[in-house]
């Protein structure tokens, strides 16, 4: 399956030196009712992505959450599904997550295999995604679930040998997570490393919370950051930490 639209504006954004930000909307923490809210929020701050999904997700209006938010704005939708119950029409497209950094074959290719026919019938677009976990300082709630362990902070070659082994498999894109709620976010000098040396698009996200470190990601070469967390604490954050990926 060939990716288009939702690709294509990540891919320019890496081919024209650009940097974009996109907000993790988890529902169980911003409920439905809060969704035209935050919808205003994104588009105001010139946010380029909302990504939709959690690890585990108690609340079963995802497909609800994307409808209010398509409702009151233009931004593209991603799932960030932790599995495949969390996928659904009504988004743009699909982060088609595969657990590199993991050795949990369910991760690789089990939840692929089965869900398979439901995503081939969901119309949406599919973006073979290389997911890999970097140890973030503390357990997230990634890692637990995942059973898996992160790649270590300091071993950028592992981390780099995972993202080549997964453009090498042809996945669209590279996500580089410390996990939501990380203590430690990925580091410069990891990120360097790895954007340096692959031609697709890179995103980076887990416990990046200031201007400083979402502009120290853009130097190092992140085509993408994710924030979650800190905008649940202070949603006034969102027109900040865009704004950074501007500078
Ligand atoms: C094949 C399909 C359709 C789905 C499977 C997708 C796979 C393989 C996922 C890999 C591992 C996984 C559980 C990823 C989830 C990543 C995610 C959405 C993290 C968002 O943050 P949370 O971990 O929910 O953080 P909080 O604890 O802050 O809620
Ligand atoms: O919630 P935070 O820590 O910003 O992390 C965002 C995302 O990368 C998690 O998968
Ligand atoms: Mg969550």
């Amino acid at each position: 399956m060939k990716p288009s639209k939702v690709y294509q504006q990540i891919a320019a954004l890496k081919n024209e030196k650009r940097h974009g930000f996109a907000v993790l909307l988890d529902p169980d923490k911003i409920s439905s009712g809060k969704m035209e809210h935050f919808a205003r929020l994104c588009n105001d701050a010139g946010v380029h992505f909302v990504f939709v999904g959690g690890s585990l997700v108690l609340d079963h209006e995802i497909s609800k959450c994307i409808h209010i938010f398509k409702e009151h704005s233009s931004i593209p939708v991603l799932l960030f599904p932790g599995n495949p119950a969390q996928v659904c029409r009504e988004a743009d497209a699909l982060l088609y997550l595969s657990l590199l950094s993991g050795r949990n074959a369910d991760l690789l290719i089990g939840q692929h295999v089965v869900s398979a026919p439901m995503v081939k019938g969901s119309g949406l677009e599919v973006l073979s995604t290389g997911y890999m976990l970097i140890d973030g300082g503390v357990p997230t709630t990634v890692s637990y679930m995942s059973n898996s362990h992160p790649i270590p902070a300091d071993k950028s070659d592992i981390a780099l040998c995972t993202a080549w082994a997964g453009e090498m498999q042809g996945k669209h894109l590279i996500y580089m997570d410390a996990g939501s709620g990380a203590q430690t976010p990925i580091s410069a000098q990891m990120i360097r490393k790895v954007s340096s040396n692959i031609s697709i698009p890179l995103i980076i996200g887990g416990g990046i919370k200031t201007p400083e470190k979402v502009r120290e990601n853009c130097e190092a070469g992140a085509d993408l950051i994710v924030v979650g967390n800190a905008i649940e604490k202070e949603e006034s954050l969102i027109r900040e930490l865009a704004a950074a990926t501007r500078i």
